[in-house]
């Protein structure tokens, strides 16, 4: 969109005004995000900051992210020498959305101050309405927002461009951002290139400092190996990298993996000294001594959200759980993405268990499993008589069987277009009227949905009703894929062989194995290899080669789709996935799993041969 185009401002004052927005005319993210400011009453005639850390708080925070500070102030200063002619603000913000550091032209500086958009600030969509900060943090994408483009009038006069940061564990660290006032340069494109190529510097920074203070910490573990107590040094973000021969057996699989996590009952740390690098003079890890736990009562991992699952120790999924967590606590509808076997349901159920609901039902019907045709008898009920064929006694519909409680809606893209106003209708009343009836019966449930594919596009593709999404599509909650929290897959098989009472040890190269796999059908898929292993070897275990023949041959395909995932779009990628699971489901019978995907035989071949699966 042109930024001096009037119908700009006619787009955001109607949007504020009445909430309707022409999508054709706009950036699908920015669009998104206006649509989540107003769900949450964000003021669109405000945007000044309103959150500012006290200096003390402020100071504190900044040294807990002085490694990000170290290592991206040098590159933002560099940008704004190669920057001047934009006459900009360079600013480095934390994962929290507090800005850390704001520097650069003199006059836009005094402009940002009149807007409190200054150091200490808190600058997420939640306080300032959409920009380029606060949406970039939550997308985790790069974006610019450019003037009218900003939710909150208080921006209307900036151009901003930001993008995410990962440290070396592919971890989200904060925000790079440059933003200048419009009439002080017109927009530019290459700003948000430079920014990204920035960014890309700073965390090839984090890999190769990483790997200085691992070579520091190996130096280090020199002196340790003859200590009689249980010693472990951990990196400085509580990683284990190494442990002296006492604990080489109980530990040996547990190389990368968080100190906390492992210790767990059995372990309580003795003491924890921090090493220095004796280069840039920060904390590079620890030296802990442990020592048995007594009365196995030195859990050091406590949370008051209760998860049947294993939440690992990937950050991406400790995410998940502090949404459930917050959310558990309201009645809102939430929606849950994610691929097949990611466990969409085992997150419903938490929400539900740890809700105010827990005493009530939990019932879970996927949307997809139904032929379209009973779909409306199953959600409502009937009453006795409704159709041919119909109970005596009628039926009473999940909606009634969940009063009180939570229903989950799997597969919700799946409601035939036709059921969908019905839907709309009872989730906007909380009454339920039997098909064949008249009178409606009142319905007291929490409802979470969930989808395996992005939720919106349907909505562009005319399978579901717009009025519909914004009524589901309140508390979104992605649940990520197998392959993007690989290093939670050591507790997961630890779990797996708790379940089963499968005494096994795994070794490193076959953890490893595990880990470089792809997983296409996620935890399931893994649950199913595990399987297979224990059936075939029992308490053996399976050397590598054999190990691999349980992928029954996807390894390859496992190892294709890391290439094809640069350049097949998300539908291409559930498609494939899907096509993968089905294919298993039906152990390699290719007309079999046509049929049952309901895609034409030749059809299916061309996909099969798109995707390199033959
Ligand atoms: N965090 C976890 N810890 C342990 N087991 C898990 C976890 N997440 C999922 N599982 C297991 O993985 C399997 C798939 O989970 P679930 O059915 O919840 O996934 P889903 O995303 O709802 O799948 P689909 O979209 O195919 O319905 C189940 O056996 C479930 O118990």
């Amino acid at each position: 969109m042109n930024i001096v185009d009037p119908s700009r401002r006619e787009i955001w004052q109607r949007f504020v005004r009445e909430g309707t927005l022409d999508h054709a005319r706009m950036n699908k993210r920015i669009a998104e995000s206006w649509y989540l400011c107003r769900q949450k009453n964000v003021d669109p005639y405000d945007g000044k900051g309103k959150i500012i850390l006290e200096s003390h708080l402020l100071a504190e925070r900044k040294k807990r992210n002085q490694r990000l500070l170290q290592i991206a102030v040098p590159i933002l200063e560099k940008l704004q020498k190669y920057l001047q002619e934009t006459k900009s603000i360079f600013l480095l913000v934390d994962r929290e959305g507090y800005v850390l550091y704001a520097k650069g032209n003199k006059q836009a500086m005094k402009m940002a101050e009149g807007i409190k958009f200054v150091e200490g600030v808190k600058w997420t969509e939640d306080e300032v309405g959409t920009n380029a900060i606060g949406t970039s943090l939550r997308i985790c994408e790069p974006i610019t927002i450019v003037g009218l483009e900003h939710y909150s009038v208080a921006s209307h006069q900036w151009v901003c461009s930001a993008t995410p940061i990962y440290d070396e564990k592919r971890e989200l660290v904060g925000i790079i951002d440059v933003s200048y006032p419009i009439n002080h340069y017109p927009f530019h494109d290459h700003v948000l290139a430079t920014v990204v190529a920035a960014a890309y510097t700073i965390e090839q920074r984090f890999h190769i400092q990483a790997k200085e203070d691992e070579l520091e910490l190996f130096k280090y573990t020199c002196n340790m190996e003859n200590t009689d107590s249980p010693v472990v040094i951990c990196n400085h973000k509580g990683s284990i990298v190494w442990v002296n021969h006492c604990l080489r057996s109980s530990f040996s699989n547990m190389l990368d993996q968080s100190l906390e996590d492992v210790c767990g009952d059995h372990w309580v740390i003795k003491s924890k000294i921090p090493i220095y690098s004796s280069i840039h003079h920060d904390v590079i890890g620890y030296r802990v001594t442990l020592q048995k736990a007594k009365n196995n009562d030195s859990k050091l991992v406590s949370t008051t959200f209760h998860f049947e699952g294993v939440t690992g120790r990937s950050i991406s999924f400790a995410n998940v759980i502090k949404s459930c967590e917050k959310v558990a606590k309201t009645d809102a509808t939430v929606h849950i993405t994610g691929e097949t076997g990611t466990g969409k349901e085992l997150i419903a159920r938490a929400i539900h268990q740890n809700s105010g609901r827990k005493n009530g039902p939990f019932v879970a019907i996927n949307c997809g499993a139904i032929p379209k045709e009973l779909i409306g008898s199953e959600l409502f009920g009937y009453v006795e008589g409704a159709f041919t064929g119909a109970k005596r006694t009628g039926h009473k519909g999940k909606f009634v069987q969940a009063n009180g409680g939570t229903i989950f809606l799997d597969e919700i893209g799946e409601i035939p277009l036709e059921m969908q106003i019905a839907l709309l209708r009872v989730l906007q009343e909380r009454e339920v009227v039997p098909i064949g009836g008249t009178k409606s019966i009142s319905i007291d449930v929490r409802v979470i949905t969930a989808t395996h594919c992005d939720l919106y596009q349907l909505v562009r593709e005319g399978k579901l009703r717009e009025d519909l999404f914004y009524r589901i599509y309140v508390y979104p909650i992605k649940v990520p894929a197998l392959r993007e929290r690989k290093e939670d897959i050591p507790f997961l098989i630890q779990y797996y062989c708790q379940q089963k009472n499968w005494s096994v040890f795994f070794p490193d190269e076959a953890i490893q194995l595990l880990m470089t796999y792809h997983w296409p059908g996620n935890i399931r898929e893994l649950f199913n290899v595990l399987e297979r292993v224990r059936i075939e070897y029992g308490d053996h275990i399976p050397s590598i080669s054999e190990l691999k023949s349980m992928f029954i041959g996807w390894e390859s395909q496992g190892e294709n789709m890391n290439a094809d995932q640069e350049t097949l779009s998300y539908r291409e990628q559930i498609e494939k996935n899907n096509i993968m699971a089905m294919l298993r489901k039906t152990q390699g019978n290719i007309a079999k799993a046509a049929a049952e995907l309901n895609i034409p035989r030749s059809t299916f071949y061309r996909k099969l041969k798109k995707y390199h699966l033959i």
